[in-house]
């Protein structure tokens, strides 16, 4: 009697299933833990103060005690200080105080962790993760005493508002390590030092620096090349185990298969089952029929219900003559029909069956396509059965037809059961192929990276790298705005780092000094630019001339633009626009305070608004003649190109991940791509038809009058002119680039920047006083200011460069690229690798600038700005060509205003001065101020 069989797995199948399950996120965690730890084991750069001691285990036994002076400016609601490595126990006493005695709101503090010290609005004070161990004496003194081993920053909160220089003094009892029993030593007095530890001895290293020096930068670098060694080595074990585990396994695979396919079918009883039974070593040529007296496979892997329908089955032996074939009742039957799986005759009158007679099997009447012979078919019964299907449905078939067996035995599951034993089968014989494939390739991924790695490292020395992530790189440590987030690692790292953005190389530079060895030595090297999808989609294909890669294409747009534009005779030429747009500017905030009549009071104003109307009639009307902006503009036209440039620009300024992951861009991520071509169909569309009027009315004018000898030609009239002699170059197509090029470089960047100086004017009232007055002594009060007074006005030219220091409208220029392998600094930079130079990071730099944070136009009296500190416009070939131009308009145009009006701020609060990301970095908020005219200025005012 056998029992159903619904083929549970046997335990060392269920054994290899949950090693199947286990194996893949074992290899994913080891794999993604190794990724981010390699080359990272802890800090590699640690902060270390006089006195301090920091990693490893021995007794922290020794005091040192020291002591420090320093003066600090600190702004106006904000603190500054100095980062300290301090261990438990130390204690820091600390004093301080101001120069003026009236400014006596100062708080010392110290911030445990990473926390830096920062700007506060007035009334915030720094929060939660300040310790102040013991609460300060007499608001001039405090006592901490350190709790943890950690890195701090001892400083003053400045809550007046004004900055001011303040005296700290610092005593400190610092809690140190005894290296007196240290077995390698080494020492900075003398240069730099190097240790060499071998990995697995070398239990715990001390850092200790010498009571000598003062407060801040001091920081040591330190290598893991050994540790990245080790765990090179580690993971070639786990590979190695891991593939040991597999082939035993494998093995194991083997054996299972033998044990599950060993099939015993009763063709007595009509009932069938697959035995367990232990291994067996079988031969090539085993017969699948045994001895005579084995049982017949002539049945299924029906479940043998006697117990249900009370049949009982039938031995083997008291029905032996079942076991001949049906119709010569003298052989052995030995054969079986396909498809319907009888074994029910011999051989010889299989053979006639199919030869001579009908065909059809003589059990079922179903048509026979073939019959096999079971000693050819079944040779062994490992691994062989079970990949066959043919012998699947010898097992599953073989009781007849199915509907008159299922009614025989009342058994209504058995299609059911034959699908699932069929499918269990089918899932064991594939079930190892995804995780093993899932495994090694994440092995091999893992592999690559390091090896790449170890190669990059061979073949030269790179500049610093945080850790970075398989696949995204460095892009996990990226916040917006973008400036910020490479400062923050610049602080740590240092000013030339190397990152990867996805799948691209890309070197940070935030010092003067990298920025000299980029673009002086390496000049032409990073003259390229990187292709990128807004160049492709949004630029004609790369080909306006901010995003064209440097070669002649490039140099010829920029001759043409430096010679039409940005030349002195064109800038002179065209002096009449830029003045007149000036004075409708000012007409018009006249008319708006005025309302039409005698009414002279504060009225609010959008300010940003009236920038961007100036900029852009600026630029239109050089290259285009046309105003699009302002209240008394109402063509559709204007309308159209205003919200075409506003989305334009939207779409170029934010950022797109999908120029640094392959996959992002093959899905097109977002549909960003989508979006680019769909708004450049339209821009392409309105660019056109205003080259096509342009064209109507040169041939127009060549016919007609001349009126190009009255005035200067526009760029487009420039350009068609240059079409008729070279209308390769100037192709409809390298004409739009330039117009839509010129227009989107040269007016939002001054309208912005326009915006932050009026809004450092409004929270600095003595600044914007000081303007005036210039203004009023050297340009008077009986005429708007015009360019011809705009070298007398060296303070406003000032708080111009100031504004553009602090908040520089491109504060990572545009990405250059490397062409080919190059240095800076030492480093080896591969080519290809694009460029970010953070002038944001560099233009607050205490290093470079006094007091950096502060807005003091002052700083620049009497000196000349030198070397590469401070370059808002770019430097070397791919500097901004609109430079001049820009600083033409902005000077102006603020020099009117100052002159013209009152300005205030609205409230008390101080105008936001956050930035956001974009194609310019604006203020987060549109700059709204109030507004009156000047009584002295009210007679000019009237009559512009
Ligand atoms: C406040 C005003 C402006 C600022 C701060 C500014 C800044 C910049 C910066 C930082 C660059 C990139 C330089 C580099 O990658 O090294 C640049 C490029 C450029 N700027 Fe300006 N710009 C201003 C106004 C203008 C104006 C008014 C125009 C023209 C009408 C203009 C046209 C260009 C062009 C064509 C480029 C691309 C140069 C090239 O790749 O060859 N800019 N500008």
């Amino acid at each position: 009697m056998y029992r159903t069989y619904r083929m549970p797995p046997p335990p060392s199948l269920r054994c290899q299933h949950t090693w199947a399950l286990l194996l893949a996120p074992l290899t994913i965690w080891i794999c993604v833990s190794t990724g981010i730890r390699y080359r990272y084991y802890g800090d590699s750069s640690l902060v270390l103060g006089p006195s301090s001691s920091r990693l490893m285990k021995p007794e922290l036994s020794s005091i040192a005690n020291w002591s420090s002076s320093n003066f600090l400016v600190v702004g106006a609601y904000s603190s500054k200080g100095f980062p300290l490595w301090l261990n438990k126990g130390s204690t820091i006493r600390m004093r301080w105080e101001a120069h003026s005695r009236t400014l006596n709101q100062l708080e010392g503090v110290v911030i445990k962790g990473e926390r830096k010290f920062e700007t506060l609005q007035p009334k915030q004070t720094l929060s939660s993760d300040a310790v102040a161990i013991s609460e300060p004496i007499n608001g001039k003194e405090a006592e901490y005493v350190i709790e943890e081993d950690d890195r701090y920053h001892i400083g003053v909160l400045n809550m007046n508002s004004r900055s001011t220089i303040i005296t700290v003094q610092v005593n400190v009892s610092a809690m140190v390590y005894d290296t007196t029993r240290a077995k390698k030593m080494c020492s900075t007095a003398k240069g730099s030092c190097r240790l060499s530890l071998l990995f697995p001895q070398t239990h715990y290293i001390i850092l200790s620096a010498p009571n000598n020096g003062g407060l801040g930068g001091w920081f040591v670098q330190v290598s893991f090349m050994a540790r990245l060694l080790a765990y090179l080595a580690l993971l070639g074990f786990v590979v190695i185990v891991i593939c040991l585990i597999l082939k035993y396994l494998g093995a194991c695979d083997r054996d299972n298969q033998i044990h599950s396919t060993t099939v015993t079918v009763d063709t007595y009883s009509r009932t069938s089952r697959v035995d367990v039974v232990p291994a067996r070593e079988a031969t090539e040529t085993e017969p699948m029929m045994q001895a005579k007296s084995s049982r017949m496979t002539y049945g299924t892997n029906e479940e043998d219900d006697d117990d249900e329908s009370g049949g009982s089955s039938i031995s083997s032996e008291d029905l032996y003559d079942e076991k001949l074939c049906v119709i010569c009742y003298d052989e052995q039957r030995n054969c079986f029909f396909v498809p319907c799986g009888h074994c029910a005759i011999c051989y010889d009158c299989a053979k006639r069956i199919m030869e001579v007679e009908s065909k059809v099997c003589p059990i079922c009447r179903r048509l026979i396509h073939k019959f096999r012979n079971e000693r050819l078919t079944f040779q062994s019964p490992i691994g062989y059965v079970i990949g066959d299907r043919g012998i699947v449905q010898l097992m599953t078939c073989d009781l007849g037809p199915p509907d008159v067996i299922n009614r025989q035995r009342g058994n209504k599951e058995r299609p059911a059961r034959q699908e699932e034993a069929r499918s269990t089968w089918e899932w064991q014989e594939g079930h190892w192929v995804l995780p093993m494939a899932t495994c090694l390739f994440l092995i091999l991924i893992v592999f690559v990276l390091l090896i790449s790695k170890l190669f990059l490292k061979r073949q030269g020395n790179h500049p610093p790298s945080p850790p970075s992530l398989p696949v995204i790189g460095h892009l996990y440590l990226l916040k917006e705005p973008l400036h910020r987030s490479l400062h923050k690692l610049a602080e740590k790292y240092g000013p030339i780092i190397f990152l990867r953005f996805g799948a691209r190389n890309v070197l940070v530079v935030s010092s003067p000094a990298g920025v000299e060895e980029c673009f002086m030595k390496n000049d032409i090297t990073f003259a390229d630019r990187p292709l990128t999808l807004a160049g492709k989609h949004l630029n004609y294909n790369s080909k306006t001339v901010g995003f064209l890669s440097y070669g002649d294409h490039w140099r010829k747009l920029r001759r043409l633009t430096t010679l039409e534009l940005f030349s002195v005779n064109s800038l002179a030429v065209f002096t009449g626009i830029r003045e007149d747009e000036v004075r409708l500017l000012v007409k018009h905030l006249f008319q708006d305070c005025c309302g039409g009549g005698v009414r002279v009071e504060m009225v609010e104003i959008d300010l940003r608004e009236r920038f961007v109307e100036l900029s852009f009639n600026i630029m239109l009307r050089m290259i285009s003649g046309k105003r699009y902006y302002g209240k008394d503009v109402v063509a559709q036209e204007a309308k159209e190109f205003q919200i075409l440039i506003k989305e334009y620009a939207e779409l170029l300024g934010s950022g797109n991940l999908n120029d640094f992951l392959p996959l992002l861009h093959w899905v097109d991520f977002g549909g960003v791509e989508k979006r680019m071509m769909k708004l450049m169909n339209k821009m392409n569309r309105f660019l056109q038809n205003l080259l096509d009027e342009h064209k109507r009315n040169w041939s127009m004018s060549l016919n007609g009058s001349n009126i190009h000898s009255q005035r200067k030609m526009t760029l487009i009239e420039v350009m068609l002119q240059l079409q008729e002699t070279d209308p390769e170059f100037y192709t409809d197509e390298n004409i739009k680039a330039v117009i839509l090029a010129m227009l989107v470089a040269g007016s939002e960047t001054s309208a912005t920047t326009m915006e932050w100086a009026m809004s450092l004017l409004l929270n600095h009232p003595e600044s914007l006083q000081k303007a005036r007055a210039e203004i009023d002594t050297n340009v008077g009060q009986e005429q708007l200011v015009k360019e011809s007074d705009l070298p007398k006005l060296n303070y406003l030219e000032n708080v111009i460069t100031e504004t553009l220091r602090l908040f520089p409208v491109a504060p990572l220029l545009l990405p250059h690229q490397s062409s080919k392998d190059c240095t800076v600094c030492g480093f080896n930079i591969p080519g290809g690798t694009m460029l970010f130079v953070n002038l944001w990071a560099m233009h607050r730099d205490a290093k470079v600038w006094f007091d950096p944070t502060r807005f003091m136009p002052e700083r620049y009296e009497g000196i000349e700005a030198e070397g590469y500190k401070m370059i808002p416009f770019g430097a070397g070939r791919r500097a901004c060509p609109g430079a001049g131009l820009a600083k033409r308009v902005m000077v102006q145009a603020l020099g009117a205003l100052i002159q013209s009006f009152e300005w205030k701020k609205i409230g008390h609060e101080q105008v936001n001065m956050m930035e956001r990301t974009g194609l310019t970095t604006p203020k987060v908020e549109p700059l709204v101020a109030l507004c009156k005219p000047r009584q002295v200025m009210l007679n000019i005012l009237s009559n512009l």
